[in-house]
């Protein structure tokens, strides 16, 4: 009997993906052999007519089986790139999404503003992916983290040691360990669940049954988070000085999240970047140096 090679093998397995309603069902056909095989994709390219080795199949199949079962590529493999970083990810947390890029762009464009050792927190850290972002690109600045989950945390935790961030992890609701510490801070960034209670059931399968809840329910209209953290801003921003608040929106919040900020916050001004797709995704709130000598 012929053996099968590597290009059969990723055939068939491709073909099991599409039956499952898997997207790009040979891209992940071939990530997850090379997951298995420890190759690089050049590698998989050059030995597509090899035998598949016979001691790789069972685990191969079994991932495959997983991600036939709409489990997502990321927690199979256990990582994902986001802003040129590796980041761990597994069940119980957020895999950082592309949008997400933006928002740190965005905090990084506005760096200027700030002398000094401004002080971030990032809210909802999930994975750690802004936060520790922020730290690798902003290391003038002190960065907090916070998260409501344990597990969350353990993994930001362990990304910001992988990747020598240096990030202070809180837990708690929200804003709820800054204002226990009378802590004051200069910008403040989150992603926050925002997703409408009732919208939640309609999500893609591998988002509804694989990643936290927690991360996506953002109350009944999906607002919830920013109100409660605007509410807030006037007790943990920086009293005096420049501040910086940036928010991810879901789609249709942006406007809703600007007025939030502008009445929570006055003297607040906003503005709404749009994403790849003209979606505004975005929200920045901030406040000028005010020059009481003037
Ligand atoms: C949309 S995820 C964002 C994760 C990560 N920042 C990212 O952008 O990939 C929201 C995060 O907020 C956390 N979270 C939800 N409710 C919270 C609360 N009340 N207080 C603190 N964190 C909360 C979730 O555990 C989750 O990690």
């Amino acid at each position: 009997m012929t053996k099968e090679t590597i290009r059969d093998v990723i055939l068939r397995a491709s073909r099991f993906l599409e039956d499952k309603g898997i997207r790009h069902p040979r891209l992940n056909a071939e990530v997850l052999l090379q997951h298995v095989l420890g190759w690089e994709k050049y590698q998989l390219l050059a030995e597509m007519h090899m035998e598949f080795p016979e001691e790789s199949r069972e685990t191969y199949e079994r991932l495959i089986k997983r991600r036939g079962s709409h489990e997502p590529l990321q927690y199979i493999v256990g990582h994902q790139e986001f802003f040129g970083r590796d980041f761990i990810v597994r069940k119980g947390v957020l895999i950082p999404r592309p949008e997400t890029e933006i928002l740190v762009e965005e905090v990084c464009k506005r760096k200027e503003m700030f002398t000094g050792h401004p002080v971030i927190v990032d809210v909802g850290t999930g994975s750690g992916a802004i936060a520790v972002t922020l730290a690798l690109e902003w290391p003038e600045a002190k960065v907090l983290a916070i998260d409501l989950s344990k597990d969350a945390l353990l993994v930001a935790q362990e990304n910001a040691a992988r990747l020598r961030a240096s990030v202070s992890f809180l837990q708690g609701n929200l804003l709820e360990p800054i204002l226990r510490k009378g802590q004051r801070v200069d910008v403040l960034v989150s992603n926050p669940p925002y997703i409408p209670s009732e919208d939640v059931q309609h999500l893609d399968e591998e988002v509804r049954c694989y990643e936290p809840l927690l991360a996506l329910d953002g109350g009944e209209d999906g607002l919830s988070p920013y109100r409660m953290m605007v509410t807030q801003l006037p007790l943990v921003m920086r009293e005096e000085g420049p501040a910086l608040v940036a928010f991810e929106v879901g789609i249709h919040q942006a406007e809703a999240v600007a007025r939030l900020i502008e009445q929570g916050w006055p003297p607040a001004k906003t503005t709404i970047i749009p994403d790849w797709q003209g979606i505004g995704r975005v929200v920045i709130g901030w406040r000028e140096s005010i020059n009481w000598f003037c």
